[in-house]
């Protein structure tokens, strides 16, 4: 069906009831009503406000209805249809009280996703019933037509799963819940079950990212953290992108990269989709979805270290990182043990941090936005950064390399760089919940020392709705960059000092000493970075947000009032 052609308007069977259903490319939506309701089915006031809202996601999603579809109406727009196909010969259908057998059926079935409670989608189906082929067949090529037209979805994947992460479910996930997906709507894959740590990593080197769509990660966020690094890296080896310089311009990645949840917190599938769910993430795959999403590098002076997308952090959350990998057999409960012992640990650190705001921002930390699907706040901020950028090349505002730097110096329990809200199950608001998936910045925290008592206050309000930085020891700015110098490095002229005492064998600085000497009773000196869940050997850091750098197969978190609140599209 080409776009200006005519509506298809039949009336077919679903269910043994007589419906009248509609196809408009215009609209784009795929409607149906049962002709005559049946008996003692009476529309309740609920219902009709369920239907008011799936007629209102409707018109958000297609632009406007021109018609409006009476009571016991179902909409699906064409962008939420994953496949449409022949229906079984086999089925039977209702026909009133009696259950028939069709030999020969002139039938289709159409699967859609059907958004359900907090953000997961399931996929359904139903089945079209038609007086005879040649409408069957009309309409299955009226469908067909609409679906080719959707070309944003991926047809061939490369997918790396790993099977340790989590519970060490990721095989099982994928072959039970993905992998029957993707069969349905038609994707091709070229599954890679990872032997050790960074296989996928050092794969994506090699192989010719050409030939796929997209490539997936099953796994938590250590593991989108190898595939994130081979995909940056691979794009910047091939552009001759020095990843090493720190104040380079790296090339995007425009290859997506869908994260299926196999891990222990999957904190950046949970704040792109809103939930951690394997059928929820597939769905989003079918459809194509893509979401832009910055990167922050992380650099010791003139090495490139690391790239980080959901929290860096130095402090509590370092130092649960690495005390919870020792407890791995655990599962994601190793994180809780080790949040507890490293609470009442209550390690602080002594040190400089140094960053520029980002002074072109739409939004800040502790205001009440959140980033949403379409996020305008990502759109004015990136928008201001260009006209920032374009006003610096033209000589019209000073450039920003020297100036307005602000320094805070102190001990602190906890450093972190959130480049997005960290939501995640054990946080649904997140770390910093105002941050923003793809606004050029990232949001710094500094908690300062404390007493157990108020850190303990400050960590049960990331679980509520009170405001986790409303607190005289807390402080938080969304940056552009920072940098982190812990004290014993400050006076430091050898800039590679650490490095340096790290590669000699033997030769080991106080931290190193403490660390292998839990016992001692004494503070630790250093902490170590928690770079999306790995640890990343050096303190002495600096970071820098690379605007919109990758893709998701993922829309940001959707408004939740466009979802169907325990009200399916059936009203
Ligand atoms: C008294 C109740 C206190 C609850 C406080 C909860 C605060 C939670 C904030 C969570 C931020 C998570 C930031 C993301 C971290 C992940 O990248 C990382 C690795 O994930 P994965 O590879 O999937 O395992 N996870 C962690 O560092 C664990 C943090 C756990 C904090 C308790
Ligand atoms: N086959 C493998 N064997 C061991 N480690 C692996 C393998 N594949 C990936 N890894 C590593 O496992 C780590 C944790 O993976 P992840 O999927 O994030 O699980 P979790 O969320 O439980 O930490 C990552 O650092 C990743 O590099
Ligand atoms: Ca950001």
């Amino acid at each position: 069906m080409q776009s200006g052609a005519p509506a298809l308007r039949s009336v077919l069977t679903v269910k043994g009831q007589s419906c009248e259903v509609s196809l408009e490319p215009e609209r784009a939506a795929l409607c149906w009503r049962e002709l005559r309701p049946r008996r003692g089915r009476e529309r309740s006031r609920a219902a009709e406000l369920c239907l008011t809202r799936v007629l209102h996601r409707a018109r958000a999603l297609t632009g406007g209805l021109k018609h409006q579809f009476p009571p016991g109406g179902h909409v699906v727009p064409v962008s939420e249809i994953i496949s449409v196909e022949d229906a079984d010969a086999g089925e039977t259908y209702h026909h009133g009280s009696n259950w028939q057998h069709m030999c020969k059926p002139h039938a289709f079935t159409v699967h859609y996703v059907q958004r359900m409670k907090k953000h997961r989608w399931s996929c359904k189906a139903v089945t079209f019933w038609c007086s005879d082929e040649v409408l069957c067949c009309q309409w299955l090529k009226a469908l067909g037509d609409l679906l080719d037209r959707q070309t944003c979805r991926p047809k061939h994947l490369l997918v790396y799963i790993n099977p340790y992460g989590g519970k060490k479910k990721g095989k099982q996930i994928y072959e039970r819940k993905v992998a029957p997906l993707f069969s349905l709507a038609g994707i091709s894959t070229e599954v890679i079950v990872t032997e050790f740590a960074n296989h996928a990593r050092d794969n994506l080197y090699e192989v010719n990212l050409d030939k796929y769509d997209g490539i997936l990660c099953v796994g938590g966020d250590g593991m989108f953290s190898e595939v994130l690094h081979g995909l940056i890296g691979r794009v910047q080896k091939d552009t001759a992108i020095d990843p090493n310089d720190p104040d380079v311009v790296l090339s995007p990645c425009d290859i997506r990269i869908g994260i299926i949840p196999a891990g222990s917190t999957d904190c950046v599938c949970f704040a792109t989709v809103g939930v951690n769910d394997p059928v929820t993430s597939a769905l989003h795959i079918i459809l194509g979805d893509s979401q832009v999403l910055d990167v922050c590098a992380v650099h010791r002076k003139k090495r490139f270290l690391k790239y980080t997308v959901s929290n860096l952090g130095y402090g509590f959350y370092g130092d649960i990182l690495k005390s919870s990998e020792k407890n791995r057999w655990l599962g994601p409960a190793r994180y809780d043990f080790a949040g507890f012992k490293m609470f009442l640990s209550r390690n602080w650190y002594e040190g400089t941090v140094s960053f520029q705001p980002a002074k072109w921002a739409a939004g800040s930390p502790r205001d009440l936005t959140r980033c949403r699907s379409g996020c305008d706040v990502c759109r004015q901020s990136i928008a201001q950064l260009e006209e920032h950028q374009r006003a610096q090349a033209r000589g019209l505002v000073r450039n920003e390399q020297e100036d307005d730097w602000k320094t805070i110096k102190g001990k602190f329990m906890a450093v972190n760089a959130a480049n997005m809200c960290c939501a995640c199950p054990r946080s649904p608001k997140g770390l910093s919940p105002a941050a923003h998936l793809a606004d050029g910045a990232a949001d710094l925290i500094l908690v300062h020392k404390c007493s157990r008592i108020n850190f303990l206050r400050h960590l049960i309000r990331h679980t509520n709705k009170k405001d986790q930085f409303d607190f005289p020891f807390v402080e938080v700015y969304r940056v552009k960059n920072f940098q982190f110098t812990p004290k014993h490095l400050e006076e430091d002229d050898d800039v590679d000092a650490e490095s340096t005492d790290m590669a000699i064998p033997g030769k080991k600085n106080f931290a190193q000493i403490c660390a292998d000497h839990p016992s001692c009773g004494c503070n630790q000196v250093n902490s170590v970075w928690n770079c999306d869940g790995e640890t990343l050997d050096q303190t002495a850091i600096e970071m820098r947000v690379h605007s919109q750098l990758i893709k998701l197969f993922a829309r940001g978190i959707e408004d939740s009032k466009l979802e169907d609140v325990g009200c399916p599209s059936r009203v």
